[in-house]
């Protein structure tokens, strides 16, 4: 199992080979009879950290599984994920986060990590059994009712003050449910009118996170926003992290390169919630992320069965494949991310926001050995029918995206090597 990592250029900056010992962890010594990867011409970066995957299992094993979604996260450089709680059953028992965790050992190939429901059922009213989640093997810390908001004040409230006793967080899921309803489908503006498609308006995501911010400061409790797709949340983020008020954020790959005019065709592929918006947003929020404001890319991975995805634009499930492209897409969005950035935003900031002390570390002896090569200079052509995942809803299909995934290393473990599954 030990490894020598040969030539590979930490972060784009100094080159210097790593040495993986058997127990997976790196040290400062090349192990004997170890495997050599040639990692010249390649950057290296601490495995990638998703804070929102949705891997369907239990309940939709048709659209995907805690195995084939870990491949396709592998396959991405991940070597962590945090697995969404909408499953059927949602997770919002001790039980059922400990059988997704276990799951995602026995696929051994990135770290699985349930996140929790925060209302039974995700149904918004009582809260689910928070703490017993948090004492049980599988030690959630993060909290999200995802593909719902949690939109009473009071709950919201009750959550916070609840997470805040073991330093969890809530994940929210930013949607007034008055202001967008279930039929909303495409940002609210003038092509929303003119293609005939109900409006999910900006200030929808926007009076949450507000609200949201707010009962973070009056509980001295942690919010997360996950997937941030508007400036106007920008704006308030920015206010509320000059207060000191502890709000992270997280965008989604596709809201940093995709915008709502793909919306022209009705094609379902680009239906996504919250909705692609005009490129005033997408570039409020690349300058977003570069400058901090935004922590972290989150992929949002949602993948969908053809026969839930395929049909008219107003039926079809909300949702994009990303796992396997995210790395890709941030570095054809923003190009002039340094490496260093790259693995702030999608390892370290990640990691530190999930409470995942084994992940994102600096790749130094003592670190355990979770790294990932990318080939800086390639290009790659993105084929949805190569993917690992079980589903097809690839809004990236025929694009050519910067930089490639050469290798994954997880946990001293090659997971993918020379672009495939090791
Ligand atoms: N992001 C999506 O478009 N879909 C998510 C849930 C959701 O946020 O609606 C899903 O679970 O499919």
């Amino acid at each position: 199992m030990s490894l020598v990592i040969k030539g590979a250029s930490l972060l784009g900056e100094q080159t210097r080979d790593l040495y993986v010992d058997d127990a997976g962890v790196l040290v400062d010594e090349a192990p004997s009879g170890a495997e050599t990867i040639d990692a010249e011409g390649l950057v290296a970066l601490p495995g990638l950290v998703d804070l929102h995957t949705h891997l369907r299992e239990p309940g939709r094993e048709d659209a995907e599984t805690i195995l084939t979604g870990s491949q396709a996260a592998a396959l991405g450089g991940y070597t962590a994920v945090l697995a969404m709680a909408n499953t059927s059953p949602v997770t919002d028992t001790a039980e059922a986060a400990t059988r997704v965790w276990e799951l995602g050992r026995e696929a051994g190939l990135v770290h699985v990590q349930p996140v929790g429901a925060v209302t039974r059922g995700l149904a918004g009213e009582e809260l689910a059994e928070l703490g017993l989640m948090h004492r049980s093997r599988a030690a959630v810390k993060v909290f999200s009712d995802d593909g719902k908001c949690v939109h009473d004040a009071r709950v919201m409230r009750r959550a916070l003050e609840y997470v805040k006793a073991f330093g969890g967080v809530v994940s929210q899921h930013s949607q007034d449910p008055a202001l967008a309803g279930p039929a909303a489908c495409c940002h609210e503006g003038e092509l929303s009118g003119r293609l005939g498609l109900p409006g999910w308006p900006g200030i929808a995501e926007e009076v949450i996170v507000a609200r949201d911010v707010m009962l973070a400061r009056h509980t001295g409790s942690r919010v997360h926003v996950a997937h941030v797709s508007t400036a106007g949340s920008v704006e308030v983020l920015r206010w509320a992290k000059a207060q000191g008020i502890d709000v992270t954020a997280e965008v989604t790959p596709h809201h940093l390169l995709l915008t709502t005019d793909l919306l022209t065709g009705y094609d379902p592929t680009y239906k996504v919630n919250p909705p692609l918006r005009p490129q005033e947003d997408v570039d409020a929020l690349r300058e977003a992320l570069a400058d901090g404001t935004i922590d972290a890319v989150a992929t949002d991975h949602a993948p969908h069965a053809r026969h839930d995805k395929e049909h008219a634009f107003v039926d079809a499930a909300f949702g994009m494949l990303g796992i396997e492209t995210a790395l890709g897409v941030v570095r054809t969005a923003l190009p002039d991310l340094s490496w260093a950035d790259v693995a702030r935003v999608m390892s370290t900031t990640p990691a530190r926001i999930a409470g995942l002390a084994d992940q994102g570390q600096p790749l130094e002896p003592g670190s355990p050995a979770h790294v990932v090569l990318v080939d800086p200079d390639a290009a790659v052509t993105v084929d949805r029918d190569a993917s690992a995942s079980l589903s097809r809803n690839n809004p990236w299909h025929g694009r050519s995206l910067a930089s490639r995934v050469v290798h994954t290393v997880y946990g001293g473990r090659v997971t993918v090597r020379d672009g495939a599954l090791a």
